[in-house]
């Protein structure tokens, strides 16, 4: 089965191939001359195959005679691709007949193969590794052609599962577990501009001495650094530790000098695309937190180790460890291991401490480095021995020369026999497992499961009481595979409970949408009540039952509040993230996050399929857009500039409305002055103001992600009072759009309407055949990336489309299509109103009457509080603030101006007892200093 297997993925591999070139190859013809000699030898029919090449000579028959398919000769995107518009209509027509390809392993292949290459140096080609990245260039907007993204996906996936399957298990596991080093170099590469220092020097690459000599870096671990990155082909070492670019590191080249970036660091990534900015983000306080996830979700029971082993402890002479291993070595990064990170701009000095894990100083105690090493099992993690104990000794008595049996029977472990290789992913790891080689798949098999659109019980995707008919669009609807998710039913199960959607606050006719500015609708929440009310969201009162123990002790692991993610545990801070990142001392890293938000575009679909999904044509003219959470008002700049009879309000927090209303002042006046765009400050977490008018579409992009879901039902239920769901009138539709996580398994379960018959979604997700994953593994990664990013940083998540409708009917939305751009995990979904559940609005009540008794209790303790002044032996009980006290050269203190009055008018007493309890010698000296007289003076003034 797995030599199967791994033809089948090959043959992928080759097929994908064959999809790019034809793509290149067609983009080239389009601008190729018309003289028939320069067309390549490819495109013309083969001769009649040999005998090697009988399946792909018969798949080979592109024929030069066929008219030349491309269509738009000139059509090719010289600006930057639309995300609005259906990104095929934006690249030349592209011929699909089969071309010849040196992937398909004939000799008469790779012949022409290399002709071709000799033959089209001067054609666009896909983009070398070796080169630099250029956005712009025909090569790289090549790569976002349908065909060949997909193609792209399916080779990064097979080539993935390829490498898995045909590597051993434990050097598979290395690439896992010590694959952190990864991050830490390329933010090292980063942050030390070592990309724009080399820059200039193009293919030959800058050796070294001259980089370190620019940057301050030791060169042994400079090279070093940089070495891994070129064997991981983020860089390419030209020659003996010389060093050049590639198309890789260049995209993360800020285009700036490196000494206007040694100059001016905190300006390094301003006007760039972000990519620096988002690589360094991403290997400095998402990869700290992410090396924290265990610590903080592990239950303590289970997570003894790493519990023990977080406590550093410092190695002195004295202690026995130190005496068994020497003294330490100038503190290297593992040092700082059991030690988070120090928080950015805090005066971080190099621990001094070494982590103490018990068991390694046990194993390390009386025992040379080697020997600790080799009985620990450690040895064999490092190759030290090659394998076990027992295999060092196989190996020791067959040098010796000694017993055959046991000689053999180690090779037999370790070698398989010719003839089978080990089975795939699917099985344990056995080194006899028995494995059949059957014959390659063909390709067609391989093919994702045709899509099929699914037929909800009444109305396919049209969307219930609207004109809107999704079947309209369905280049832009990805349904194909199987059906998926049950409905929740402790929802389903009691339609009695469900509550109608309450009144929506509405403006009077008569209040004009144009009239309206952001200042004139509700008022704006301070800065101050914002964050009051963000406090008060923290815990839930559904989770507080589980996240407090008896001791009332919160269990770490079981918690989703923002406050308590491995972020929190890595940096040692209460605060949640963005609070941290607005604090002092992260001036630098919230510029940053803002610039690496920029180079997080790519995440998107180029074809904009999120947004694009719902059918906003449909919408009545005049239609109210709210962009929830809407910052800068970016998608609703695209859809505004697209859908010119259609209003938008972009809510925000106060900083971000008004840094939007200033970008588009500069971008689009002309949208503001006319009243079609207004921006609002309005937390997501408070019911929504009265609006201009009926909210057609609430808009939710990349919001629901940020959020745990308690946190992102508070959201969704503000949206859902303020919705309209009137029968055949104005109905408020909900556009979520975020990543929506494929299982790493064929999809089945079939998402089915309640009992009543009110059909729900049902849709099918993207599935690909054996032996690639059904979501296609590695070149799916990244969706899966963000997913436990916004875990580690926010306790929040990436959905599944189950968890989304979930999500969405717990708060009275009831999901009614899923799509999303063919190749992208980036999808849109569609909701309408439905009823609240009982449960939820349970849990709201139970909420507020928790938050009121808080607040009561509060307000009752700061009613009955006052200084036990007995505890305190009559000493004051706040704490003084210095001021110079300038007359009569006394440094004195100031205190509040109550207990200053009050000291005031015990002035006399007091005087007496000072002075009859001064010493001799603060009197004198008193005296020396002011003068009786002075003295006298001092106290008089009190
Ligand atoms: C990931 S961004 C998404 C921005 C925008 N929707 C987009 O697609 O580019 C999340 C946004 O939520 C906003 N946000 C966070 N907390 C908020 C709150 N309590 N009320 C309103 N907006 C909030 C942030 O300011 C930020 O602009």
């Amino acid at each position: 089965m797995t030599l199967a297997d791994l033809r089948a993925l090959h043959a992928v591999i080759g097929d994908a191939i064959d999809d790019i070139e034809r793509v290149y190859a067609s983009y080239n013809q389009t601008f190729m001359e018309e003289d028939e000699d320069r067309h390549d030898p490819r495109w013309r029919s083969p001769s009649p195959a040999s005998s090697e090449d009988s399946y792909y000579s018969t798949a080979t028959s592109f024929d030069s005679s066929r008219p030349s398919t491309p269509t738009h000769s000139s059509s090719f995107p010289t600006t930057p691709l639309d995300p609005l518009s259906p990104i095929e209509s934006q690249f030349p027509r592209i011929q699909l007949d089969s071309p010849f390809s040196p992937a398909k392993g004939s000799s008469r292949a790779l012949q022409s193969g290399f002709e071709y290459r000799s033959r089209v140096d001067e054609h666009v080609d896909f983009p070398s590794l070796h080169g630099s990245y250029d956005a712009n260039s025909p090569s790289e907007k090549l790569t976002a052609h349908p065909e060949v993204a997909s193609a792209t996906k399916r080779i990064v996936s097979a080539s993935g599962q390829l490498g898995v399957m045909v590597q051993a298990p434990f050097l598979t596991l290395c690439d896992g577990c010590m694959g952190y080093h990864l991050p830490s170099c390329l933010r090292f590469l980063e942050a030390s501009h070592t990309v724009e220092i080399i820059r200039d020097t193009g293919s030959k690459g800058m050796h070294v001495n001259d980089i370190a000599a620019k940057n301050g870096c030791d060169l042994g671990k400079l090279t070093h650094i940089l070495r891994l990155l070129a064997t991981h082909h983020y860089l390419i070492e030209v020659s003996a530790d010389t060093f050049a670019l590639n198309r890789i590191s260049s995209a993360m080249d800020t285009g700036k000098s490196w000494e206007d970036i040694l100059a001016n660091p905190e300006k390094k990534y301003e006007g760039t695309k972000g990519v620096a900015a988002f690589v360094a983000m991403c290997s400095d306080e998402l990869f700290k937190a992410a090396a924290w996830m265990t610590d903080t979700f592990l239950p303590p029971s289970i997570n003894s180790i790493a519990a023990r082993a977080a406590t550093p402890v410092l190695l002195t002479p004295q202690s026995p460890s130190f005496r068994a291993i020497g003294p330490l070595p100038p503190p290297t990064p593992f040092s700082a291991l059991g030690t988070p990170a120090p928080i950015a701009g805090a005066n971080s000095s190099r621990p001094t401490s070494r982590r103490a894990d018990p068991d390694a100083s046990e194993f390390q105690e009386g025992r040379s480095g080697t020997e600790a090493l080799l009985t620990s099992g450690l040895g064999e993690h490092f190759g030290l021995v090659g394998g076990t104990e027992a295999l060092l000794c196989d190996w020791t008595r067959r040098s010796e020369g000694s017993d055959s049996t046991t000689k053999k029977s180690a090779i037999s472990r370790r070698e398989p026999s010719p003839a089978r290789y080990p089975t795939g992913l699917a099985a344990p790891w056995s080194p006899m497992s028995p494995s059949l080689p059957r014959h390659a798949r063909r390709p067609s098999d391989l093919d994702p499961i045709p899509s099929s659109p699914v037929i909800s019980r009444r109305n396919d995707y049209n969307v219930p009481g609207s004109p809107i008919t999704l079947r309209q669009q369905p280049s832009r609807l990805f349904f194909p595979g199987s059906p998926i998710v049950n409905r929740p039913r402790s929802h389903s199960r009691h339609p009695s409970l469900l509550q109608s959607p309450a009144p929506s606050r509405v403006l009077s006719p008569k209040q004009s949408f144009s009239n309206l500015s952001s200042k004139s609708l509700s008022p704006k929440p301070s800065l101050t009540s914002l964050s009051l009310n963000f406090a008060l969201h923290s815990p839930s009162p559904s989770s507080d039952a589980t996240l407090v123990n008896a001791e009332s002790e919160v269990k770490l692991h079981l918690s989703n509040s923002p406050t308590h993610s491995p972020f929190n545990t890595a940096f040692k801070t209460e605060k949640e993230f963005f609070a941290w990142l607005e604090g002092k001392g992260n001036e630098g890293r919230l510029k940053r996050f803002g610039c690496a938000m920029t180079g997080s575009g790519g995440w998107e679909d180029v074809g904009g399929g999120g947004v694009l999904a719902f059918p906003w044509d449909t919408l009545p003219e005049g239609s109210l857009v709210v962009d929830v959470g809407g910052g800068i008002g970016s998608t609703s700049l695209l859809l505004a500039k697209k859908y010119q009879d259609l209003n938008f309000m972009v809510q925000d927090r106060v900083g971000v409305v008004k840094m939007g209303e200033e970008a588009w002042r500069e971008r689009a006046p002309e949208l503001l002055d006319g009243g079609r765009v207004t921006f609002l400050a309005h937390d997501f977490f408070t019911p929504q103001p009265t609006l201009p008018a009926p909210p057609a579409v609430f808009l939710l992009r990349v919001i629901t992600h940020d959020w745990p879901d308690e946190y992102a039902r508070k959201i969704l239920l503000n949206l859902r009072r303020a919705a309209l769901d009137v029968q055949g009138g104005v109905k408020t539709r909900l556009v979520v759009a975020d990543h929506v996580l494929p299982l790493a398994c064929q999809d089945l379960v079939v998402q089915r309407g309640a009992d009543d018959g009110d059909g729900l979604m049902e849709t099918r997700l993207p599935s690909w055949r054996p032996p690639l994953l059904s979501n296609l593994g590695k070149a799916s990664a990244n969706a899966y990336w963000m997913d436990l990013t916004m875990r580690c940083i926010f306790n929040s998540q990436e959905r599944t489309l189950r968890e989304m409708l979930t999500l969405l009917e717990s708060a009275g939305w009831k999901g009614t299509v899923m799509s999303r751009a063919e190749g992208s995990l980036f999808g849109c979904v569609i909701a309408e109103p439905c009823g609240i559940p009982s449960e939820t609005l349970i849990a709201e009540q139970e909420e507020q009457a928790k938050l009121k008794l808080r607040a009561a209790e509060e307000a009752e303790r700061e009613r009955t509080w006052a200084p036990s002044m007995g505890d305190t032996f009559g000493s004051r009980v706040y704490l003084p603030e210095a001021i110079d006290f300038d007359e009569g050269g006394f440094d004195w203190f100031d205190f509040r101006r109550v207990e200053f009055e009050r000291e005031k008018e015990k002035k006399k007493t007091r005087r007496r007892k000072v002075v009859s309890c001064m010493d001799v010698r603060e009197l004198r000296m008193g005296r020396e200093e002011v003068g009786a007289e002075g003295l006298e003076d001092f106290w008089g003034g009190l």
